[in-house]
């Protein structure tokens, strides 16, 4: 793992805000003409789009989510369905826990499932997160998506989950949050995958992640993962 300041100079904006705009900038940076890119969804990626807009780049856009794709067409960039991809050159998304070894949750907009399928697909998956997400260690809650089949069976397989009064997501699942204990993420996501009726959970391992930008209170700083 590769570590190196992604912005020259810190700037007098050190609020949260200002910190997702930052490493949503850099991100934008890594994109180039003729990309294939898939965009992730929530506030971090908000600062994304503009960046990517001005930048007046010869892209195509997959999106992660409605919320995303809407706003990414009303700043003109060319969005269109997944289809037939099997392959992004780059992705770009937000998370809400990163840790030092590269283990990220993310979900807490209930956009994971599709997170992770972009995620998995994209040669490159650049996580972009302000410094009040990085953790020592991941801890609950885990947002995870479910069959509404056989929901309270599922319910009770898992154990120490609360539904989240959100609608559906866009595929028809389920929205929860699993507040079991996290010893060890790898464990953890094992049980989450293997219990039958759980679509998609929200523990991506560090082998997802090509590059991590992190905002560090006035700078960043872009770790590469491979
Ligand atoms: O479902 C939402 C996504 O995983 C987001 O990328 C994650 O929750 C981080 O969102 P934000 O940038 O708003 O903190």
């Amino acid at each position: 793992m590769t570590s190196s300041p992604a912005t020259p100079a810190a700037t007098p904006d050190d609020s949260q805000e200002g910190e997702k705009r930052r490493v949503a900038e850099a991100a934008a940076l890594l994109v180039e003409d003729g990309m294939l890119v898939g965009l992730g969804t929530g506030s971090t990626v908000a600062y994304l789009l503009p960046a990517l807009a001005r930048r007046q780049l010869d892209i195509r856009c997959v999106s992660t989510s409605p919320q995303t794709e809407a706003a990414a067409a009303a700043l003109g960039l060319a969005v269109g369905p997944f289809g037939s991809i099997v392959r992004f050159d780059i992705a770009i998304d937000g998370a809400d826990q990163v840790t030092p070894d590269g283990w990220l949750v993310k979900g807490g907009g209930a956009a994971h499932t599709r997170e992770k399928i972009v995620a998995a697909t994209s040669d490159r998956f650049v996580v972009i997160a302000d410094s009040s997400k990085a953790v020592d260690v991941l801890r609950a809650p885990i947002p995870v998506e479910l069959l509404a089949f056989g929901l309270d069976s599922t319910l009770r397989r898992l154990g120490s989950t609360r539904l989240r009064d959100v609608p559906p997501s866009p595929d028809g699942g389920v929205i929860a949050d699993f507040f079991g204990a996290i010893d060890d993420p790898a464990v953890t996501a094992r049980f989450l995958r293997d219990t039958a009726g759980l679509v998609e959970h929200g523990i991506f391992p560090p082998e997802l992640s090509t590059d991590i930008i992190l905002a560090t209170g006035s700078g960043v700083v872009h770790r590469t993962l491979r």
